[in-house]
């Protein structure tokens, strides 16, 4: 039989699938049960909307492996996010009602259903749809009308699968649940299967649920009042604009390197290294006559201090976005120990005999 290929990998197609609907709808709150080696959790880590991103897994040591790659790297501390964004691991299992659970716009299951035992799938449709009642619910699992269409497969998908559906065995279920919670569900999925053979549906098929009524703040209460049982494994805050720390480090780095870039600039222009003193003492003249007149947006060279103005930094399309006003900015600079400063200008004070500034770094 022809062998079936699948471009993106049909994993990948499924994470794509909830990033999609990520991007679309903008859940602020989503977690992901049977969250495995957190492959899907690293790509939502992307995603601006979310500011809350959970996963739960009932095999602690996977868990444990991957928690480093959840952590902030260098990059986040250096481009923090603009948004707020919490990331939890919980080891626990989703027979479980945890108050970790509740109140989240999306909650996904991939692939995670056909792994259940019959008594723990009715405990999951409990808990799940029972007492997370998340606004949106995303199930995949194996179509198994597809499993023709996989060369040398015998059995089920997985050794570790309980069950594999057909369209309709999964559509009852779904539906079933759907009625009983007071949710509306409507079937998809991923991975085409070949033109000569479209009846037999996707290769994952994909339930989305969708709750029909709001949840009143008393019956959250009642439920946010249940005892903890998962056990944290992870539980980090990401570096975000939101905090003054980060927002301050964010607009001094960008202003202070593109200042800094702007001392050496002046400095070549004024004392280009093949010219004799002469030419020096002239550009140096001219530089000062020239910027009498506009100060507050050119940098310039006052005796042994190079002034880069505070107002030009302002106009840095980044830094003014970051910080709103040139007050801010100003006060910023002020209060930044590391940054010598007048009210107007960030100052570098260079000693031009030795063609070295007064940091010891050279000045151009
Ligand atoms: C096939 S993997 C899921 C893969 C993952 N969702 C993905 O798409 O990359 C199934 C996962 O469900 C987890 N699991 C099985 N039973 C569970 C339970 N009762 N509670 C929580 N997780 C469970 C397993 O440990 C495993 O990591
Ligand atoms: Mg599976």
């Amino acid at each position: 039989m022809e062998s079936v290929v699948f471009t993106p990998r049909l994993f990948q197609q499924r994470y794509n699938f909830v990033v999609s609907y990520i991007d679309k709808y903008k859940p602020k709150k989503v977690a992901d049960l049977g969250c495995s080696e957190c492959s899907l959790l690293r790509r939502l880590k992307f995603c601006d909307c979310i500011e809350e991103l959970v996963g739960l897994d009932i095999d602690k040591s996977l868990l444990m492996e991957k928690t480093e790659s959840l952590k902030p790297l260098i990059i986040d501390y250096l481009e923090p996010l603009k948004t707020r964004l919490t990331v939890c691991l919980y080891h626990g299992s989703v027979t479980e009602k945890d108050p970790a659970l509740l109140d989240f716009d999306l909650i996904t299951c991939i692939e995670l259903i056909e792994h259940l035992i019959e008594d723990d799938l009715g405990k999951l449709r409990d808990t799940l749809f029972g007492f997370m009642t998340p606004h949106t619910v995303i199930i995949s699992t194996p179509n198994s009308e597809f499993n023709v269409l996989l060369p040398n497969l015998t059995g089920f998908r997985h050794y570790d699968h309980k069950f594999e559906w057909t369209k309709k065995e999964f559509q009852d279920w779904a539906t079933k649940v759907a009625t009983c919670y007071n949710y509306s569900v409507d079937f998809t999925g991923v991975g085409d299967p070949p033109a000569h053979a479209k009846d037999v549906g996707f290769c994952s098929q994909i339930g989305i649920f969708t709750r029909n009524y709001t949840e009143s703040e008393d019956s959250l209460k009642q439920k946010k009042a249940f005892k903890s049982v998962y056990k944290t494994v992870l539980n980090v805050v990401y570096p975000s604009l939101h905090d003054e720390k980060y927002l301050r480090q964010a607009v001094l780095n960008k202003a202070l390197s593109f200042a800094f870039n702007k001392k050496r600039e002046l400095l070549h222009r004024l004392f280009p290294r093949e010219e004799d003193d002469s030419t020096n003492i002239e550009n140096h003249k001219k530089s000062e006559a020239s910027n009498e007149n506009d100060k507050h947006l050119e940098p310039f060279l006052q005796g042994n201090t190079v002034h880069i103005p505070i107002e030009m930094l302002f106009h840095i399309p980044k830094v003014k976005e970051l910080c709103g006003s040139l007050d801010i900015l100003k006060k910023m600079i002020r209060e930044d120990d590391s940054v010598c400063s007048d009210n107007n200008s960030v100052l570098y004070r260079v000693d031009l005999e030795n063609d070295y500034d007064i940091t010891g770094v050279p000045c151009w």
